[in-house]
């Protein structure tokens, strides 16, 4: 544990980026790597809380698009995250990682409802714990979800692992000159209206002071780095005055 600055943390997964080489659903190597991503940090007694998107099967904002109700498309995705929760599960469980999944919706027979004592209670026994169904409510994302559980959870930073390795200036998969930031306030990314994570979530993040890491998914080591102590992608915090 001494190489770790955190103990406990809030790891948001990308559920884009657990369709790997697939142009839908789950790569089953992409998990296997996360895993084995998790791994130091979970054999050193770190604290690992995550929270997964369902960008990678369904999002509400698509079924609005084509006339579904929003409320209705928002929870399928929920649903989505669940599915891809319950195969980090069965992965991080035969890599011989501990590992509970919570859902914000009840579905008592496939997953634990989200009770925040006993999310609290399985980070202490040392179990990965899943939160499913990101806020359990339509018209939010699991970036909030993941900001939501961090504050609950008291986890010292919320880690976005995600498939740009920063926050910039411009969306970089839009723009190849955009410019990356190493550190940048949340009045920043709120101001600028940067787009590498929705509103709600930084504008929760900045008012309980909860610091946020955005980095690459796909660079081997670096969740275990970010969690040492070292800015592996963009910091996002409060400058205090
Ligand atoms: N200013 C910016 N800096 C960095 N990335 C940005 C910026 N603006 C937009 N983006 C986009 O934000 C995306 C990451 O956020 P997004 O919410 O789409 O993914 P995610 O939350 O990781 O995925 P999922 O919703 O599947 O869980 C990147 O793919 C990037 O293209
Ligand atoms: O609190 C929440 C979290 C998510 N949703 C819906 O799920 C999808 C998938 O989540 P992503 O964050 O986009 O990966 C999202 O698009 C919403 O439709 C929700 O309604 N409430």
């Amino acid at each position: 544990m001494s190489d770790f600055k955190y103990k406990r943390v809030l790891l948001k997964l990308s559920g884009e980026a657990l369709m790997g080489s697939q142009s839908f659903g789950i790569d089953p190597a992409v998990p296997l790597r996360l895993a084995e991503e998790i791994r130091p940090v979970y054999e050193a007694g770190v604290e690992v809380a995550v929270v997964v998107g369902g960008g990678n099967i369904y999002r509400g904002v698509q079924g609005a698009a084509n006339g579904m109700d929003r409320a209705q498309g928002d929870n399928m995705g929920m649903l989505a995250t669940v599915i891809n929760a319950l195969a980090l599960q069965d992965t991080f469980e035969k890599a011989g990682m501990d590992c509970r999944v919570m859902s914000a919706i009840e579905m008592r027979q496939i997953a634990e409802p989200y009770i925040r004592r006993r999310a609290i209670r399985h980070l202490e026994k040392g179990r990965i714990t899943i939160f499913a169904a990101g806020t359990g409510n339509p018209y939010f994302t699991t970036d909030t979800g993941a900001a939501l559980r961090a504050c609950e959870i008291n986890a010292e930073i919320l880690m976005k692992a995600t498939n740009v390795d920063g926050v910039y200036d411009s969306d970089p998969r839009k723009n190849p000159d955009a410019k990356k930031f190493d550190t940048i306030t949340y009045s920043d990314v709120l101001n600028r209206d940067l787009k590498v994570m929705d509103a709600t979530a930084t504008a929760l993040c900045r008012d309980n002071k909860m610091p946020i890491m955005v980095f690459d998914i796909n660079e081997p080591g670096c969740f275990e780095r970010a969690v040492s102590g070292q800015n592996v992608g963009t910091t996002v915090f409060e400058e205090e005055n």
